[in-house]
């Protein structure tokens, strides 16, 4: 079976995108075409897979799939590349539309600059603080509180935990200097960590002023990868709920592979905007 793709990327975050519209895969066969064309050796080469399908409540549906196979609840990059992708191809043809994730529906807005589409602004609605919800356990405390700069060892290192919802669990750590956050002992331990039982992507930020951060990740999932927009969002959130940035005011986050701009608005809601590339398109073989 030959499946056609696009292959798109927000600040390096790539995804292999499907269109669902034209293309209908079996629901078994996701999990492993998503760990097949993720493969930089023998598939394309990816952080993921997406599906973009119709859907009975918004403009448009996606479906993310981490390069383990493992499937997400939300995707900041993704929504954004499915946003342009949605546009490109002309399912819609408004510049403000609905996207449904699994977390729920959001609203993006494309900007057209000469019939291309290169950024995109989208409401990723309110985060979830409570503890329970995130999900994250612990031995004591109930299940609404807030974990904000709370205790959290691993291994031998003393670490302060702040743990946001985006629809997918995030946990950040703020380190002095982020060339020296330690990713790739901490991302993998954490991820896998029995205190949230869903997993958990990890974020590693540093606090260059009230409208600056720079942020490392290890996805849920994926690995480190260049970018990831829930997660440049719940950094932002997490980072004025520990004072170092202002509700309503822009942040700059300053990732691997670009930056994005996040702003925790007045209402709760959640504002990313940042661009949305396409890279290449073709048929993938699938046995
Ligand atoms: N890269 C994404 C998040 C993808 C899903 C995540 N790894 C999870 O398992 O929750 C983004 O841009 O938000």
């Amino acid at each position: 079976m030959k499946i056609p793709f696009t292959k798109m990327h927000g600040l390096g975050n790539s995804y292999i995108y499907v269109d669902g519209f034209q293309t209908q895969i079996n629901e078994s066969d996701l999990p492993l075409l998503a760990q097949s064309v993720s493969n930089v050796n023998t598939g394309i080469g990816s952080d993921g897979l997406i599906l973009m399908l119709p859907s009975d409540v918004a403009d448009v549906r996606m479906r993310i799939f981490n390069k383990d196979g493992s499937e997400a609840m939300n995707c900041g990059n993704g929504i954004r590349c499915v946003a342009k992708l949605a546009y490109d191809l002309g399912y819609v043809t408004k510049e403000q539309f609905e996207i449904e994730a699994k977390s729920g529906v959001v609203t993006a807005e494309v900007e057209v600059e000469e019939g291309v589409v290169n950024n995109v602004t989208v409401d990723m609605g309110k985060p979830e603080l409570k503890r329970g919800n995130i999900p994250m356990v612990t031995l004591t405390g109930d299940d609404e509180d807030h974990v904000i700069s709370d205790p959290f060892l691993v291994g031998e290192e003393d670490l302060y935990a702040t743990a946001v919802s985006m629809g997918n669990p995030h946990v950040v750590f703020y380190v002095d200097d982020i060339s020296e956050a330690p990713i790739d002992s901490v991302g993998p331990a954490v991820t896998t960590d029995h205190r949230f039982p869903e997993g958990v992507n990890v974020e590693f930020v540093e606090v260059l002023n009230e409208r600056e951060i720079n942020f490392r990740v290890w996805e849920r999932g994926s690995g480190i990868t260049q970018a990831c927009g829930t997660g440049a969002c719940a950094a932002v959130v997490s980072s004025v709920l520990n004072e170092h940035s202002r509700r309503n005011e822009e942040v700059i986050v300053h990732l691997d592979g670009g930056d994005l701009s996040i702003t925790w608005q007045d209402d709760g809601h959640v504002l990313m905007k940042g661009p949305a590339v396409t890279v290449a398109e073709g048929e993938f073989f699938l046995d």
